[in-house]
């Protein structure tokens, strides 16, 4: 499932809305039973309301009821496998467990798999609010 996911990642980045970087990012989520979300980064005038590709297959997902996942994939073209923005890694750790895998990957397929935990270690959780 893994190359799967990498390449769906890749593909989807031909979807991006990327008119002020040109740096389309694709991301392909698996939920437990077995769907692919996939995500592209949608970018804005106004330049703070861009959404980035992992935010985008997370919340397709959660809007269309999904809650458990199982692995994630997320690719751009860069020269080390694409590392996620601090806000995604936030939001990773909202819906993913600790001990999920994220795989990130360039368009050498080179990759970097790391756990949700790895991504943002000591993340601000709901719990800290009780
Ligand atoms: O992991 C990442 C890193 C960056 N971006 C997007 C945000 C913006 O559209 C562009 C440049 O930062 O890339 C993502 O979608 N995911
Ligand atoms: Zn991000």
């Amino acid at each position: 499932m893994k190359e799967k996911l990498l390449e769906e990642a890749i593909q989807i980045r031909a979807r991006a809305y990327v008119p002020y970087s040109e740096f389309p990012v694709g991301a392909a989520l698996l939920t437990s039973s077995g769907k692919i979300y996939t995500g592209c980064n949608i970018e804005n005038a106004a330049y703070p309301s861009t959404c980035c590709a992992e935010r985008v297959a997370i919340f397709k997902a959660i809007s269309d009821g999904e809650t458990e996942f199982t692995e994630m994939a997320v690719a751009a073209d860069t020269k080390r496998p694409v590392p996620p923005c601090g806000t995604c890694r936030q939001v990773m750790s909202e819906f993913f467990a600790p001990d999920m895998t994220i795989h990130l990957t360039n368009l050498n397929k080179d990759v970097q798999t790391l756990t949700t935990d790895q991504l943002l270690p000591f993340s601000f959780q709901k719990e800290d609010m009780d």
